[in-house]
């Protein structure tokens, strides 16, 4: 008893020299000062509460420092992590290395000999997997089916977790439903659209023919086109070109403003106050401002009942009326938004590096100009063709497959704890399915680094193999647009391989290296389409 009360003393000795050195310290005498009425005991209470909040918050700091380089339990290997950062350093260091992140991610998860990588950029944890079997589990399990909540997401989405690409629950499953009956309903996948892809196909040619045999880039034209069907059925008109061209141009800005903040606003969203220009919040903030003014114009115009026929927006004001609580203005602004941006340059990059497949390679091209000639003369192509023209087919899918246009999918977020090969994923971690990967693997693809279409015809003559990759996706969230994508692809590279002989100008043929951002897409290059005589 004594010893404790000896032991009390001294303790008070030391807290109040330890006190009386705080109060000089110059912060703590400022407010000693200033907050009480000079009197001494009163002064050493305020600065013994303000020790012990300091100390709060410096534990609380560290915990949260620790917390935040130390994995969870079985979480699956990858690099180590530090604090704030986690392991953004070797990621960006592998992407650069690699040219890419796809392919930086995967050299890292080849470095840990793992199916299942595990990651933190910033504060984010990641789990990106690998391999048939986890690509297929992930795509298909419900688990797997939510879209994770961050800020940077949110932004793509006007600013809230709305729409279909990036939305979940029962607000997704909903959403997606609605769309994809109501696009149905006003002739989406059906003969509607293919005389749509027809009449775009008309336009492609004529824009080559005035362009008299000189060089041209398709990039742009291609574009204009998927964007016309895919707001023809949106928004019920054709825009008019000059307003078609700002609008691309809007798409293309963000994207590369996305790319641009990805790293740093994705990893660290509180930048925006600090450097609203340099983080690309800004502009990322106005493009979506011009391009939500172009949806909310249209919606107007429906309003006011001056856009003639049906299409996706009167169908979705219909629902309004009927006071449903999810259907909003602003979440149909988001969806036409998700529709734009997720079917403009995916399907246009793909027709984009078949014309650059057929540059590269004279064989190739007199092949499929052979078979479409043989079996469709100067028949106008429709998708039906497609399983009569089998050589045309089997190239288009080793494109799909060489030239991945989403070679990392998702991001998606688990529900609940899972287990995968062994590790744990911690429920609401983001996971990212590297089907690049799966296209390339050695064990699916005999000698997967070179292109060749034979791959995909069996023994007897027949397309094979075509479920083995994943261009789309599969599973409840796969590619709503599918439909569209493979009859435009289809309908229009027939329609020109038809009508010309592509060919280089200069001696040199152009790279068929992608350039791998978000969606990958071709270097630029210039084609001249030379005039058949058949
Ligand atoms: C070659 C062209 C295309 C490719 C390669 C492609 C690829 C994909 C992939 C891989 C996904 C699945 C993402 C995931 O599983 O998390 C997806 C989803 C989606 N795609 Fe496409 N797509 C293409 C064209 C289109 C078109 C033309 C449209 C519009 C009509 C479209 C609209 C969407 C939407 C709205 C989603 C989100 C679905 C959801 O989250 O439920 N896509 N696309």
């Amino acid at each position: 008893m004594e010893n404790s009360n000896e032991q009390s003393v001294s303790d008070k000795a030391t807290l109040q020299v330890s006190l009386h050195q705080l109060e000089r310290t110059p912060a703590v005498h400022y407010f000693v000062q200033s907050r009480i009425g000079r009197s001494g005991d009163c002064a050493r209470d305020y600065a013994a509460m303000l020790v012990i909040i300091i100390t709060i918050l410096a534990v609380l700091l560290a915990g949260y420092i620790i917390k935040s380089f130390k994995k969870p339990p079985k979480f699956p290997p990858g690099p180590k992590w530090y604090p704030v950062v986690g392991c953004t350093k070797i990621v960006n260091e592998m992407s650069r290395q690699y040219g890419c992140q796809w392919k930086g991610l995967s050299n890292l998860a080849k470095q840990y000999s793992t199916q299942v990588l595990g990651i933190k950029l910033g504060l984010e944890p990641i789990v990106v997997v690998y391999g048939d079997h986890n690509v297929r589990r992930v795509f298909t399990e419900k688990v797997f089916e939510g879209r994770p909540n961050n800020f940077f997401l949110r932004l793509r989405c006007l600013g809230k977790k709305m729409g279909i690409t990036f939305a979940d629950g029962e607000l997704w499953k909903e959403h997606r439903q609605f769309t994809v009956k109501h696009l149905k309903n006003v002739g989406f996948g059906k003969t509607a659209m293919e005389g749509e892809i027809q009449r775009e196909l008309q336009y492609i040619i004529q824009y080559i023919d005035n362009h008299n045999n000189t060089p041209i880039n398709p990039k742009t034209i291609l574009a204009i086109s998927v964007m016309n069907i895919l707001w023809k059925f949106t928004a019920g008109e054709h825009i008019n070109m000059e307003r078609l061209i700002f609008l691309l141009d809007l798409l293309k800005a963000r994207s590369k403003a996305f790319t641009m903040a990805g790293g740093w606003l994705n990893q660290w969203p509180w930048i925006r106050f600090l450097f609203p220009n340099g983080s690309g919040y800004n502009l990322i903030r106005k493009i979506n401002q011009q391009l939500s003014d172009i949806i909310e114009e249209a919606i107007l115009k429906h309003k006011n009942e001056s856009i003639p026929g049906n299409d996706f927006i009167y169908m979705f004001l219909n629902k309004i009326k009927e006071n449903r609580e999810s259907f909003t203005e602003e979440q149909l602004k988001v969806i036409c938004l998700d529709l734009l941006i997720a079917g403009s340059q995916t399907t246009s990059n793909t027709l984009e590096f078949a014309i650059l497949g057929v540059l590269r390679n004279k064989i190739i091209q007199e092949k499929i100009f052979k078979e479409i000639h043989t079996i469709l003369g100067n028949k106008m192509p429709s998708w039906s063709d497609s399983n009569r023209l089998v050589y045309t087919m089997a190239y288009l899918y080793e494109i799909q497959r060489y030239f991945t246009i989403v070679p990392l999918a998702g991001p998606r977020r688990v529900s609940k704890d899972v287990t995968m090969d062994d590790f744990l994923i911690p429920k609401d971690t983001t996971v990212l399915i590297s089907v690049g990967d799966v296209h390339f693997d050695p064990e699916m693809w005999e000698a997967p680094d070179k292109f060749m279409p034979e791959r995909f015809i069996d023994d007897k003559g027949k397309l094979t193999k075509t479920e083995n990759i994943y261009p789309f996706g599969i599973g409840r969230r796969r590619c709503p647009g599918d439909a569209l994508a493979k009859s435009f692809i289809f309908i229009v590279f027939v329609g020109i391989l038809q009508k010309y002989q592509i060919v280089c100008r200069d001696d040199e043929l152009p790279s068929d290296e992608p350039i791998v951002g978000l969606i990958s897409s071709a270097r630029p290059y210039t084609a001249e389409f030379r005039m058949r005589n058949t």
